[in-house]
C-alpha cells in the first residue's frame, strides 16, 4: 500500500476530513522524516508507513480541540505535533521552539520545500523564550506539547506564553494522575480526553490545563 493510500485509510478511521493538497502535504512530511532521519536522528520510528499513524495521526487528533488562532509548539522536536497541525490548520498561525538546531533547520527546510507559509520555526529553551513583558498579540491562545516534560516543569517554563483564558494542550500517553496531583496551585485542569489513534494500540491522552482565573 502506498503512504499515500495508507493515509487515506487512517485518516478516515479518525474521522479527519482533509484537502487532496493537505494529503500530500503530510505524505511529503513522512518523507522528509524519513529522508532526514539518519543524518538528523530526528525520530525512533524508522518505517514510514509507522510513522504515519505514530506522528501524523496521533499529532491531527489534537486538532478538534484546540480553541484560537495563535499556538506554539514547545519541545517540538522535528515538528511533532505542529508541522501536521499547521497544515490541518493553514488559517492559523504556529510557532515551533525547539533548543536543538539541527531540528529547527530540519522544519525550515520542510517549511520551504512544502510551501508551508504559517509557521515559524524558533531556536531557544523555552525558559528564555519571551518573557512577562511581551504584548498580548504576540502570546498564544495554546500552547502544546508532546513527549516534552512533566506537567509540572511545562507549566512552569511555559507560565508567561499564553494569552489571558489561554490553555495548555499536553498530550500524554497513560493519563498521567500522578503528575496531575503535583500541578503547581495557580494551574487547573480543564478537561481530558481519552484519545482514539487509528494505528496506535497504547493508550493516548490529552489533558488541557488553564491558569486559575
Ligand atoms: C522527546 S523530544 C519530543 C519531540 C516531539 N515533540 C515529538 O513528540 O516527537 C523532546 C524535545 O524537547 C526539546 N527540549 C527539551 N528541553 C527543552 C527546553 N527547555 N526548551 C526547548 N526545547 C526543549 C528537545 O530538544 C527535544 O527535541
Amino acid at each position: 500500500m502506498t503512504l499515500h493510500s495508507k493515509l487515506e485509510v487512517l485518516l478516515e478511521q479518525a474521522n479527519i476530513e482533509a484537502e487532496p493538497a493537505q494529503i500530500e502535504q503530510w505524505v511529503k512530511l513522512v518523507e522528509q522524516l524519513n529522508k532526514w532521519n539518519k543524518a538528523y536522528n530526528l525520530t525512533s520510528v524508522r518505517d514510514p508507513q509507522q510513522m504515519l499513524s505514530r506522528h501524523i495521526i496521533d499529532s491531527l487528533v489534537v486538532g478538534p480541540y484546540l480553541q484560537g488562532s495563535r499556538f506554539i509548539d514547545v519541545g517540538t522536536g522535528p515538528g511533532l505535533p505542529g508541522l501536521p497541525l499547521a497544515i490541518l490548520k493553514p488559517e492559523c498561525e504556529f510557532v515551533l521552539l525547539d533548543s536543538l538546531g539541527k531540528r529547527i533547520r530540519f522544519i525550515r527546510q520542510v517549511c520551504h520545500e512544502l510551501k508551508i507559509t504559517n509557521v515559524v520555526a524558533v531556536q531557544s529553551r523555552v525558559e528564555e523564550y519571551l518573557d512577562q513583558a511581551t504584548p498580548e498579540t504576540d502570546k498564544f491562545d495554546g500552547v502544546i506539547s508532546r513527549a516534552f516534560a512533566s506537567l509540572s516543569d511545562m507549566l512552569t517554563w511555559c507560565a508567561h506564553l499564553p494569552r489571558e483564558n489561554g490553555a495548555f494542550y499536553a498530550l500524554k500517553g497513560q493519563y498521567p494522575d500522578t503528575e496531575l496531583v503535583e500541578l503547581p496551585p495557580e494551574f487547573t485542569l480543564v478537561e481530558s480526553h481519552a484519545l482514539a489513534v487509528p494505528g496506535v494500540d497504547a493508550e493516548r491522552h490529552l489533558i488541557i490545563i488553564k491558569k486559575r482565573g
